[in-house]
């Protein structure tokens, strides 16, 4: 189990003026993650979401507040926890001048992994991930899903129990980000735990067993993603604002939405079930994507 106490991250910033800041990125943050969850950090940009994998994930310290995996604390415990943990970066950061192989050897070396271990995990993961035929190829000649594949399961070769994504399909087109959705939810059902973040609320409602909403470092809401469209009401109504955007509302029942789209006297309204878009738009009011 993986528990943040009372995290707060601060930086200190120089702003417009010159004059120094403090920019809270992270705040009083409290959270429970299981073993097992396949657990969603959804919210825009800016929100604070890469901020908490790096501080889970040691890249960064709290400035105030801890963090637990099990017994052990971040502060106290990086060795035992880097072995429990594998980590899937935002950005590609494969040594672009090596090959496909060369580069998962390298991540072996740096985790310690024997020679003849590191050689059957290679394969087996390349294989994994149908990528066998690139081993000598250079990385720069991969495609981008290619280059996030690779990348998910060279943070798998020393077999944590617990894998963070930090927006793991960004910029893919739809096809393959389904093609990295499966890859996740194969991972977890050989057993590991996932923690990730996106801002695409198609890939929190897919995949995530639980999601905590981030907006402006703080946690606003924490439940299943049924649970908490439940919790604003399962019914909306939307329809066209005279400057032509979508305005919506949602109700608990469904007499409630039909007899205000009734009354409605504007134009295109749709009724439909609430979803995580709703959730996000009622508790921050903005797009999840603005
Ligand atoms: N090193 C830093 N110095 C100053 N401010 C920072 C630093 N790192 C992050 N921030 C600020 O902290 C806030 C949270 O940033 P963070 O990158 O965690 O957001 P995010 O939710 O991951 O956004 P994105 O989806 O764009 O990656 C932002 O306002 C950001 O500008």
């Amino acid at each position: 189990m993986l528990r943040l106490e009372n995290v707060r991250k601060t930086f200190l910033y120089k702003n417009a003026k010159g004059k120094e800041s403090t920019k809270v990125a992270v705040d009083n943050m409290n959270l429970r993650i299981d073993d097992g969850e396949i657990f969603g950090l959804l919210g825009p940009n800016g929100a604070g979401k890469t901020t908490i994998i790096k501080m889970l994930t040691m890249l960064s310290r709290p400035t105030k507040g801890n963090i637990y995996y099990g017994k052990l604390n971040t502060r106290n415990d990086a060795q035992a926890i880097k072995k429990l943990i594998g980590v899937v970066p935002q950005h590609i950061n494969f040594d672009q001048d090596l090959t496909v192989g060369e580069n998962m050897q390298l991540h072996g070396r740096l985790h310690h992994m024997p020679r003849k271990d590191r050689e059957q995990c290679i394969s087996e993961m390349l294989r994994y991930v149908e990528l066998s035929e690139r081993v000598n190829d250079s990385v720069r000649a991969l495609s981008g899903g290619m280059k996030r594949r690779l990348l998910i399961v060279r943070a798998l070769m020393h077999k944590p129990s617990i894998l963070f994504l930090d927006e793991p399909t960004v910029a893919l087109d739809p096809q393959v980000r389904r093609r990295i959705w499966d890859l996740i939810r194969k991972m977890h059902k050989a057993g590991v735990t996932i923690v990730l973040t996106t801002h695409y609320i198609e890939e929190a409602e897919a995949l995530c067993d639980r999601v905590a909403i981030i907006n402006k470092g703080k946690l606003i809401a924490l439940d299943t993603p049924k649970a908490l469209q439940e919790k604003i009401g399962s019914y909306a109504v939307e329809w066209d604002k005279e400057n032509g955007e979508r305005e919506f509302k949602i109700f608990h029942s469904k007499e409630q939405a039909k007899a205000f789209a009734n009354n409605l006297s504007q134009q295109n309204i749709l009724r439909r079930r609430s979803n995580l878009e709703d959730v996000f738009v009622e508790l921050t009011g903005r797009k999840v994507n603005s």
